[in-house]
């Protein structure tokens, strides 16, 4: 039976590599899939993991129709077992409500693959409907750490280091920081209710209550 599954956890932590990774075994089964994604860092048409891989994929824009393409394809003689969907967090309630009819209707099994929450630790709208509409969620067995070694669980977004909670929510972006642009810190709920980012951490914590130099709990 086809499955609609929704593959999550923080920014950094292998969502992308896994994606490719799925696309790819199931490809070597013999099955025929498409890859989607919306936003990705590497730039449109492209879903891209950080250890280097990347594949060709559909640009999911707004008024992007998942159920219209579909049954565009299979109509003009194509075929498709499964659909790869990275940056899943971005597509709008409506797009995973399409993603779910083919998975109930045309049998397609629908990998997804993104964030829950944004730097304001709330859910993106897309997540949210994921949520509601999985059949199965999994959370990514690769943790990503904050900077004090525990599990990271929240996404920040930064500025020159310090961790920032006004702006839009879709910012595309990536770890390292650069002087005043805005970049993204994976850190652990203590910290990031406390707004203790790294750069933070090594300003105001002495020497000796950092791990390893670097970090502090
Ligand atoms: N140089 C490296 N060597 C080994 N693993 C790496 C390297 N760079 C990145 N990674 C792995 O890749 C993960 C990020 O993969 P990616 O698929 O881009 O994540 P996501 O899509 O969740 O943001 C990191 O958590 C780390 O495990
Ligand atoms: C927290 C947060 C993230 N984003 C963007 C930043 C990245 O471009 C993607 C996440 O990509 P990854 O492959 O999981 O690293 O989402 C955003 O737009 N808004 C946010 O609040």
């Amino acid at each position: 039976m086809a499955e609609l599954l929704y593959f999550t956890g923080t920014m950094d932590c292998g969502k992308s590599t896994l994606a490719l990774q799925m696309d790819h075994n199931h490809k070597a089964r013999g099955r025929r899939g498409r890859i989607f994604t919306s936003h990705d860092r590497a730039g449109e048409s492209v879903l891209s993991s950080r250890l280097g891989l990347s594949a060709e994929a559909v640009e999911v824009r707004e008024e992007f129709d998942f159920w219209d393409y579909v049954v565009g394809e299979l109509t003009h003689g194509g075929r498709i077992d499964y659909v790869v969907c990275d940056e899943a967090q971005f597509y709008s309630p409506l797009q995973i409500e399409q993603l779910a009819r083919l998975v109930d209707e045309l049998q397609i099994d629908v990998f997804c693959f993104g964030i829950l929450t944004d730097f304001r630790a709330t859910l993106f709208p897309g997540s949210a409907r994921l949520v509601e509409l999985a059949d199965r969620m999994e959370l990514l067995q690769v943790e990503a750490l904050c900077w004090c070694g525990e599990r990271a669980t929240h996404n920040a977004r930064t500025i020159g280091g310090e961790m920032v909670t006004e702006g839009e929510q879709l910012m595309v972006g990536d770890m390292e920081t650069r002087d005043h642009e805005p970049a993204y810190e994976v850190l652990c709920r203590r910290h990031y209710r406390r707004r203790l980012t790294q750069a933070r951490a090594r300003a105001t914590l002495s020497p000796e209550v950092l791990p390893f130099g670097g970090a502090a709990s």
